[in-house]
């Protein structure tokens, strides 16, 4: 019987022929990413708890210090010490304030055909490249960074047919939430959201990574797509090479088939406080908001720059309003620079920030206030999650976070 792309990966990953879902394999990791939300626990246990600490494989390792960065207060400044002394001890590479960990790994490690774990849930964004990314505890972190190796029971794969091309105006970031809203937040719990077809074709790199980064908002282990030209072109802009070229099997198995065509998308907002809240952005118009928020491992890259850069050139940011603007990395923010997006931006009264997480995170920068309301392309929307427990967070595409920025109420660009 056949395989799909993720059963491969995971197969090379244990030295076997074949896997199915239910078994469960010894894998031997590619690469493991760590951030500053939990490195401080991983290496307090290797520490402390370990007989004889010993990492299998440092050129494997890699931790990013990204969710609060610069540090905020004394105690995260105390933990990211921990951090880069220790990555400094033992020869890791270490990055700071370059950029969220997966925009980070993606620029600079991801490569298709690899299996890699990440003490982050949003892992999973790895997919874009071909690569089966997932999210783990710092305790599993622990134990691959001391033996190399984990486990993995194979997921079941649910294949998402795309079809038809997003019409003008309507972004990966509306595809997805539109998926995630259809299916439920619990919609492929535990399974791999595999997405295929002429219209996954028609997705850049940086689409892509939309749509696999928030498959973990809807339970999957990983999304991924099948590598293909796009792919290797973006590999070889980035100096890299795949480790394997896998495709599904036409006689692949999969739990579930949808067919999802692009060409019938919308711009949608996903309410307050559970992702797939998700309803047309018509129906939310003229919601008043604090603050909205450009940027996160989701929605923060060159791409989304340009869409919030062309709705807002020569407008104004609604007065009251803060509008931040958090470019992804390093690399999107001195692109944006030498296309002007950062003057537009700051011309129209947004606050540019420095690449870190922000108020997707919201313990670091943005955090909102009693009863404030964020719109946000961030990738959740919890209670509580961008500050004080009665704010509130919409989560919508790039187009629309600019326009509600300018509107002070959420608008679609449309009604600019
Ligand atoms: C801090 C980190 C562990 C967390 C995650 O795992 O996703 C964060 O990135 C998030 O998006 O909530
Ligand atoms: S940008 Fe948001 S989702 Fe991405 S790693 Fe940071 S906190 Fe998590």
């Amino acid at each position: 019987m056949g395989m799909t792309i993720a059963e491969k990966i995971i197969a090379a990953a244990a030295g076997v022929d074949y896997v199915k879902p239910g078994d469960i394999h010894t894998v031997t990791l590619d690469r493991m990413m760590s951030n500053d939300g939990t490195t401080h626990l991983t290496v307090d246990m290797y520490r402390n708890k370990l007989k004889h600490p010993h990492i299998a494989d440092t050129k494997k390792m890699v931790f990013i210090v990204d969710h609060n960065v610069p540090s905020d207060c004394p105690k995260t400044a105390a933990s990211q010490k921990k951090m880069r002394d220790f990555a400094k001890e033992n020869n890791i590479d270490f990055w700071e304030g370059k950029g969220v960990c997966h925009q980070v790994m993606m620029e600079n490690y991801v490569c298709p055909g690899e299996l890699i774990f990440g003490a982050d849930s949003h892992t999973c964004s790895y997919g874009a490249l071909g690569a089966f990314g997932t999210g783990v505890g710092c305790t599993d972190l622990l134990y691959g960074m001391v033996t190399g190796k984990s486990w993995v029971l194979v997921p079941e794969t649910v294949k998402f047919n795309l079809v038809g091309k997003l019409p003008e105006g309507v972004y990966a970031r509306d595809l997805i939430l539109t998926i995630i809203g259809t299916i439920g937040a619990n919609g492929c719990n535990y399974q791999v959201m595999e997405f295929t077809g002429e219209g996954a074709k028609t997705l850049s790199i940086s689409e892509r990574m939309v749509l696999c980064n928030m498959a973990v908002e809807a339970g999957a282990k990983t999304g991924i797509f099948e590598p293909d030209e796009k792919a290797i072109e973006y590999l070889e802009a980035h100096g890299r090479k795949p480790k394997a070229l896998f495709k599904s099997d036409p006689d692949a198995v999969y739990a579930r088939e949808y067919t999802f065509d692009l060409s019938k998308i919308r711009p949608v907002v996903a309410k307050p406080d559970f992702v797939d809240n998700l309803v047309p952005a018509e129906e939310v118009r003229g919601v008043k908001i604090d603050e909205a928020f450009l940027g996160s491992c989701n929605n923060g890259r060159i791409e989304d720059l340009r869409v919030g850069a062309s709705i807002i050139k020569g407008k104004k940011v609604a007065e009251k309003v803060r509008f931040l603007v958090v470019p992804a990395s390093q690399t999107v923010y001195l692109q944006a620079l030498k296309e002007g997006l950062i003057d537009t931006f700051m011309e129209a009264g947004a606050i540019v920030m420095n690449p870190n997480c922000s108020v997707c995170w919201g313990s670091c920068q943005g955090v909102i206030g009693e009863n404030e309301v964020l719109i946000s392309t961030g990738t959740r929307n919890f209670k509580g999650r961008a500050g004080h427990p009665s704010s509130k967070v919409y989560l919508g595409s790039a187009a629309t976070v600019t326009a509600s920025a300018i509107k002070g109420e959420i608008a679609l660009a449309n009604d600019l």
